[in-house]
């Protein structure tokens, strides 16, 4: 095959950022992505249907000129979350889901919940109006091991709070393992996002001939028998799996030191990682699925009518985009890649 033409696709799960950075990485979004659901991760983050608003119109701005892109937007949920906040957000019309960071698990996390109970009236609100809740599903226990915080989250939170909201839909965003494509599997309204990342690559790439921060996100890269597992759920044609970049730039300088930031930047190639992750299993003909319509359907939204063509080319990826002094180094740096958006 040496063209593939599919429906547009949506990134489910996104992080643009503000200010300089937002401006630097949403042009490769948009020259994607029709539509992306917005992480709200910022400093400090996004919290109230004020907040949103202000920070989509932010987002509306750096648009490039002539070009079409709608920011979905996630609240951040605390431990002060209120019911009210849900029934404002339901309301809004582009707020679409409410994120849940466990405190401390990830990158600008200090105000995530600090125990999952505390959310249960919240909750509630968010299964009487349906509004979706998106999970970083890994425990923050500095006794349990970095490799296994994904799947004692499910075993200790996720069980119990789908016994307790059966009906509230959830994602968990970004998996990681074995255990979280079982998981889902088995339960009802839950789907998962799949990130390029752990689709291509095992823990390995973070150790290829030293130490390699730019493969560095979290939840981390686990072994190949998960990757193998991501990759079968991805291309299965399971409409509980679809696409979640979760690219998230950081600075070069934030990730060469000696605590370096979580997070891969995949904006600028992201659809064309994909395609060579379902091409390395044969299941090229499963991308549009994946990539364009189970996150819609999902989101209880339309498919996105128009078409985007990838050609069969290589090319190689660039070492960075240009931000600050510094610039971006994006996932891959120096890969030689075999798919090219026409
Ligand atoms: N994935 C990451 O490693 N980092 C994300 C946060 C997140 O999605 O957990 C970020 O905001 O940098
Ligand atoms: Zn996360
Ligand atoms: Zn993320």
């Amino acid at each position: 095959m040496q063209h593939l033409t599919i429906s547009q696709p949506d990134d489910w799960h996104l992080h643009l950022r503000d200010g300089a950075t937002l401006k630097a990485v949403l042009p490769y979004t948009v020259r994607q992505f029709a539509r992306a659901i917005v992480m709200p991760n910022l400093k400090p983050p996004i919290r109230s249907v004020t907040d949103a608003t202000a920070y989509r119109d932010r987002i509306l701005a750096a648009i490039p000129e002539g070009e079409q892109f709608e920011p979905l937007m996630t609240l951040y949920l605390t431990d002060n979350t209120s019911p009210d906040e849900i029934f404002r957000a339901k309301e809004s019309q582009f707020i679409k889901a409410v994120k849940y960071y466990p405190a401390g698990a990830t990158t600008n996390s200090d105000s995530g919940v600090t125990d999952i109970r505390k959310c249960d009236r919240v909750f509630e609100a968010m299964q009487e109006v349906d509004m979706p809740l998106l999970l970083h599903g890994e425990v923050t226990d500095h006794d349990v091991d970095p490799f296994d915080r994904e799947k004692v989250f499910i075993d200790r939170h996720l069980i119990p709070l789908k016994q307790r909201f059966p009906n509230l839909r959830v994602v968990l965003e970004h998996i990681t393992t074995s255990d979280a494509v079982q998981y889902v599997l088995s339960a009802s309204a839950i789907a998962a996002t799949l990130t390029p990342q752990h689709l291509l690559f095992n823990r390995q790439a973070l150790f290829q001939g030293g130490l390699r921060p730019h493969f560095y996100c979290l939840p981390i890269l686990k072994r190949e028998e998960h990757r193998q597992a991501l990759l079968q759920a991805a291309t299965s044609g399971n409409p509980k799996f679809f696409l979640g970049t979760d690219s998230a730039p950081h600075t070069r300088t934030s990730k060469e030191t000696s605590c370096g930031c979580a997070g891969c930047f995949s904006a600028l190639h992201a659809l064309e990682l994909y395609a060579e992750a379902f091409e390395s299993v044969q299941a090229l003909d499963q991308l549009e699925a994946f990539a364009s319509f189970y996150g819609p359907d999902f989101y209880q939204l339309p498919r996105n009518t128009k078409q985007i063509t990838l050609s069969k080319t290589t090319w190689r990826v660039r070492d960075q985009v240009p931000l600050l002094e510094s610039g971006i180094v994006p996932l891959g740096a120096g890969r030689e890649m075999t798919w090219h958006i026409v």
